[in-house]
């Protein structure tokens, strides 16, 4: 078998609640592995810990036990102890995560906010401008919106700049947490179309969908989650055919 890009094993995460002391398990003993150039599409029902396992991955929530061993260019690492100035050197050419969200900081435009992850990727200025008007475009965001403030953009807008920030000149895995939700039927089919695209430039996806014709139409493998644990990891088709109710019914 061909080494993962990304092992993922033994990975916990709880919750302890202030106001009543509650503890909440989102992840309780997950191990995953993306191979290179695999689209892992991870299915299940709200709260079953699909964002928080991309979480853990990027690092945005620390583990409570666990190891997440990224295959960078120069070799494995382990990001879940990484010092914080290492990590964020990995967070341009190697890994990548588009959140639910858009996070642009105050007072910036879609073209600035996607042609600055252009260049945390490595792109001259020139280029990164380039790739940065030529991924708007391709995911409809029209030219008098690019300097435009971020924070008065629609749902829709916001959700198809913070894809194109991901997507542009792509890192080696990328991290996609309900990429399309907010999209209507047009402007979907231009930004799957967009990931589509990636497979072919060897890009490794870990993506979460609760759209199962997603799933059918781009991943590689599909991970069912249940109750922070994966309940299944397989083809799309047999794991589709096996949970299809149960997948349906929280789509
Ligand atoms: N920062 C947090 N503080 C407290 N609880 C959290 C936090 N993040 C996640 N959780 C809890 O962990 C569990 C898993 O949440 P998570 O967001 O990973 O689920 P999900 O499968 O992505 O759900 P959805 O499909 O609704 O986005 C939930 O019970 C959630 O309330």
């Amino acid at each position: 078998m061909t080494t993962p890009i990304l092992s993922v094993t033994g990975l916990h995460k709880t919750f302890t609640l202030h106001a009543t002391g509650r503890v909440i398990t989102s992840l309780d003993g997950v191990a995953l592995d993306v191979g290179p150039g695999e689209h892992v599409a991870v299915a299940g029902a709200s709260g079953a810990g699909k964002s928080s396992l991309l979480r853990c991955v990027y690092r945005t929530y620390l583990p409570d036990a666990g190891r997440v061993t990224l295959r960078t260019g120069s070799g494995p690492v382990e990001l879940t102890t990484l010092p914080d100035r290492q990590l964020a050197r990995l967070r341009g050419r190697e890994i990548g995560y588009v959140a639910q969200f858009l996070a642009a900081p105050p007072r910036t435009g879609p073209l600035q906010h996607v042609r600055t992850a252009a260049r945390r990727r490595g792109l001259e200025a020139d280029a990164a401008e380039d790739a940065a008007v030529g991924t708007l475009r391709r995911l409809g965001i029209d030219e008098p919106l690019w300097a435009v403030d971020c924070s008065v953009l629609s749902g829709g807008e916001r959700q198809r700049v913070n894809l194109a920030a991901g997507i542009v000149s792509p890192p080696r895995l990328l991290l996609l947490d309900e990429p399309v939700s907010a999209l209507d039927p047009g402007n979907r089919e231009r930004a799957l179309a967009e990931i589509d695209t990636l497979a072919r430039r060897e890009v490794s996806v870990l993506a979460v969908y609760h759209d199962m014709r997603i799933i059918r139409r781009l991943a590689t493998r599909a991970v069912v989650m249940d109750r922070g644990r994966v309940l299944a990891d397989g083809s799309p088709e047999t794991i589709l055919a096996q949970h299809h109710t149960a997948l349906e019914e929280v789509a």
